[in-house]
């Protein structure tokens, strides 16, 4: 039964809106990474591998082990190889649209800017193999598009199975306002090239609002979607900024008061729920007191997401599957919640059509119960 219900789960056409690129990346190529650097002696080999190896992760543990993995993999070859796998991963477990969110770097040491961090994450989507990875031409035939989508294997075709990707760039917590404001420039310039929105994320417990805020400003005035990571510690001031702020999406929304609440669902503001991560890092008490349940219950707009697949030995499949387990979800419903999450999705319409499309081909054709 339970196997059978996770096999249902990956065989379901998802939608991805919250994944870091730096913490989605397979352990066993960070442990290659890791060995490379080991044997130029720039690491010691053996207490890295403890570490990524290492289950359960506080809060300030996941920060740290995010300046480690930007040590194993900020160049740009291996930006542009972490960026081909996580594509490929999200793919192979049918997911038809998936938004990376990753931070563009500056790293004089490597030549690197944040534009040549960009440029190596573009050239990693083009190589994606064995996938359709969809980034520029998101015009194609319904037909096409269905028949190379999981769909496709669901109905005995064998065709390669197709994502659209879009990028979102996150601002640092640690970075200055000038930094900030050239990340949310870089995305106005890279529009054209598969950029759809900037993040707000980093270390919760790091930097002020006020230094942010210019430029979420600046990219609400140029029209460029926001989410913010909101609420991961109980920092009242900044929650109310948030919700005040009013993005197009947030994230996690863990530590909220009554009243914080409550402003929440009457916003409407989606939410993109990270059940493993949020129980993981402590920002809820169990799977079973997580916050998805009531905002469920009220009806208020929601897609499940996996945060960090890679740090957190998650997926999104076996996010669904925890719903399903946990709240007693039916097919149905976890169909619908898939489903609904096109909606949120910061891509044009057209690309909405067409996965909208793919949800109603499924149904249509009884492909899922
Ligand atoms: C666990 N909850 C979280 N809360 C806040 N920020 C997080 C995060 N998980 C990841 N990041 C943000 O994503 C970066 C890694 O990917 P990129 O280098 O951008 O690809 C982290 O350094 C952090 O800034
Ligand atoms: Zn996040």
């Amino acid at each position: 039964m339970e196997a059978e219900m996770r096999e249902w789960c990956v065989a379901l056409p998802k939608v991805e809106l919250h994944a870091h690129l730096n913490g989605s990346v397979r352990d066993s190529t960070l442990l290659e990474l890791a060995k490379q650097l080991g044997d130029r002696g720039v690491i010691v080999f053996e207490d890295v591998k403890d570490v990524i190896m290492k289950n359960g992760r506080s809060l300030p543990e996941c920060f740290k082990l995010f300046d480690l993995f930007h040590i194993l993999t900020t160049d740009h070859d291996t930006v542009t190889r972490i960026t081909k796998e996580v594509v490929g991963d999200f793919a192979a477990e049918n997911v038809v649209y998936l938004e990376i969110r990753t931070t563009p770097k500056n790293n004089e040491a490597k030549g690197m800017t944040k534009r040549s961090y960009m440029n190596a994450v573009l050239k990693g989507l083009k190589a994606v193999e064995d996938v359709d990875a969809v980034l520029f031409d998101s015009i194609l035939r319904p037909d096409e598009t269905l028949s190379r989508t999981p769909v496709g294997d669901l109905d005995g075709v064998t065709k390669k199975k197709k994502i659209y990707v879009r990028l979102l760039l996150s601002i640092d917590r640690r970075e200055t306002t000038s930094a900030a404001l050239d990340t949310v420039n870089l995305a106005m310039e890279m529009k054209d090239q598969g950029v759809v929105g900037i993040d707000l994320s980093g270390n919760p417990v790091v930097g002020e609002w006020e230094t942010y805020l210019p430029a979420l400003e600046h990219a609400k005035e140029l029209g460029i979607p926001i989410t913010i990571h909101c609420g991961e510690v109980p920092n009242r001031k900044e929650i109310q900024a948030v919700l005040d702020f009013c993005p197009q999406r947030l994230g996690h929304v863990c530590c909220l008061n009554d009243e914080e609440w409550k402003k929440l669902k009457s916003s409407m503001i989606p939410v993109e729920i990270c059940l493993t991560s949020n129980v993981m890092t402590g920002g809820a008490p169990s799977l079973e007191l997580h916050h998805f349940a009531d905002l469920y219950n009220a009806k208020h707009p929601l897609s499940l997401c996996t945060d960090d697949s890679g740090l957190f030995s998650t997926s999104l499949s076996n996010e669904y599957y925890l719903v399903a387990s946990t709240f007693s979800l039916s097919k149905a419903e976890l169909f619908r919640l898939a489903q609904g999450a096109v909606e949120f999705a910061f891509v044009d319409d057209e690309v909405k059509k067409f996965l909208r499309a793919v949800f109603e081909h499924v149904a249509r054709k009884g492909l899922m119960p």
